[in-house]
């Protein structure tokens, strides 16, 4: 199963159309690969908080639409990173899209932990209330965003719901680099899955971002990582891996639930 993760930069220079059109054309360049993933909220950037609402897009808006093209050109199914979606009521959720080869939405995932603490996303949005998995013909993909990466029980809900291919698309930034690397790897380990931890390149609203996009094994080993520029990183993985590590491994099966609360 060939992964393609495009670490899109994101600087302020460049208008979202034309991102969305550059976006559009680093997809159909991966042609021939079954899954290609763009990172979190790309066409605006992820703390460009003052972008937000003049940016919101309805679940089937411009970037919506140039995705499902660039899916079905390529023949690939698209995890299209996240948009910043605006529901008929006029909330705003940070959403990731994914598209199947022939076009057609197979999912979409409302970020369920927000950032920002008191500020930022966690006031301007609402939060998602739903896990998302996408069953692919050879793996079952578990959907994260950015922040969500810090909350281990959401990806033990995914895991539980049948993923093995954990995606968590992000604009992480540089200064917190260290624990995007420790985070993804522990998710990978801790699940016996693979991790496709996808982040932006570039600045936005002075924040420079982390790039170093990770292709993480079962077994925690980091199979690539994408330096800080923008790159596409293509990675060959073996959709047996998974069950052949909780096989080898079993640590999954001694969990126990209902843990008694301390005395
Ligand atoms: N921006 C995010 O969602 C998460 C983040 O920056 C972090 O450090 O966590």
């Amino acid at each position: 199963m060939r992964a393609s993760l495009i670490q899109i930069a994101v600087d302020p220079d460049e208008s979202v159309d034309s991102r969305r059109r550059r976006a559009a054309s680093l997809v159909r360049a991966q042609a021939g690969a079954d899954l290609v993933v763009l990172p979190e909220l790309w066409p605006v950037g992820a703390f460009a908080y003052e972008s937000f609402a003049t940016e919101a897009e309805p679940l089937e808006g411009p970037t919506y639409e140039a995705m499902a093209k660039a899916a079905s050109d390529a023949g690939v199914w698209l995890h299209a990173g996240s948009i910043v979606e605006r529901d008929a009521e006029g909330l705003l959720y940070n959403t990731s899209l994914v598209f199947s080869p022939t076009g057609e939405l197979a999912r979409a995932y409302r970020k369920i932990h927000r950032f920002g603490f008191d500020k930022g996303e966690a006031v301007l949005m609402a939060a998602g209330t739903e896990l998302v998995t996408v069953p692919l013909p050879a793996a079952t993909l578990g959907l994260a965003t950015c922040y969500d990466l810090r909350f281990p029980e959401l990806f033990r809900g995914l895991v539980d719901a049948g993923a093995d291919v954990l995606v968590i698309a992000a604009g992480w930034p540089e200064r917190r680099r260290a624990h995007w690397t420790l985070l993804a790897r522990a998710r990978a380990v801790e699940n016996q899955c693979y991790v496709l931890a996808v982040g932006c390149s570039g600045t936005h609203a002075g924040v420079p971002q982390a790039g170093h996009s990770l292709v993480v094994d079962p077994w925690g080993e980091v199979l690539a990582e994408a330096g800080p520029d923008e790159e596409t990183l293509t990675v060959d993985l073996d959709p047996t891996k998974p069950a052949e590590t909780r096989d080898q491994f079993p640590a999954l099966k001694d969990r126990v639930l209902g843990l008694p609360t301390p005395g």
